[in-house]
């Protein structure tokens, strides 16, 4: 497994070791010692899974505390174009995020830690995003940015877009006060 940081402090790409052979492949997609080693050591206690067709987005979503989520995130079918916002007040990196490409080609995984907003928008049809969180869904601390915030300038490419009408009229990150 090789893990790389990123610009903003805290999220990480994580790479397995993928076993190919003549039947196909095997790889770990979550070992708590290795994960541990690489400075994951947040409890994970729901995983979840989604499908979607392409030009679905989802987010930009978080859980405040004491419901926040660590999110490690991965695509098993599929392709999205998986966004972290940096949410947490007195980061140097406030406000900016990072994409990066998630597929069951690529088979990477991202952690986002707490303190992030998290989206994505799918680039093929019938995309199966699946992920693992360190809290429990409470719908009570479930808060949100738009997900065409002008400020956080986030390039979600040149395809149509589905949204939920709940998140349709998410605030602007500017419009209300991050609780990390
Ligand atoms: C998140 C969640 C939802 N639900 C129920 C609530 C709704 O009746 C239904 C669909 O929920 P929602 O429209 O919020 O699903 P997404 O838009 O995929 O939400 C997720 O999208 C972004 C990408 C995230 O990072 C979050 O994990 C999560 O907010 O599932 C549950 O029962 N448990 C859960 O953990």
């Amino acid at each position: 497994m090789n893990i790389t940081k990123t610009p903003i402090e805290g999220l990480l790409i994580i790479e397995p070791r993928i076993f190919n052979d003549n039947r196909g492949y095997f790889f770990e997609s979550y070992n708590k010692s290795t994960f541990n080693e690489a400075g994951i050591t947040d409890e994970f206690v729901q995983d979840n899974q989604s499908k979607s067709q392409k030009g679905t987005l989802r987010g930009l979503h978080f859980q405040a505390p004491p419901f926040a989520q660590g999110k490690l995130v991965r695509v098993i079918q599929g392709k999205v174009l998986d966004i972290a916002v940096d949410i947490r007040k007195n980061s140097p990196t406030f406000g900016q995020h990072y994409s990066i490409e998630l597929s069951a080609e690529n088979q990477l995984q991202f952690w986002i830690p707490a303190g992030f907003a998290h989206g994505f928008i799918t680039l093929e049809d019938d995309t199966i995003f699946t992920y693992k969180c360190t809290n429990f869904y409470n719908k009570a601390s479930e808060g949100g940015i738009i997900w065409n915030d002008p400020d956080l300038n986030i390039d979600w490419g040149k395809i149509d877009v589905l949204v939920s009408d709940k998140d349709q009229i998410l605030p602007q990150l500017k419009d209300f006060t991050s609780p990390f």
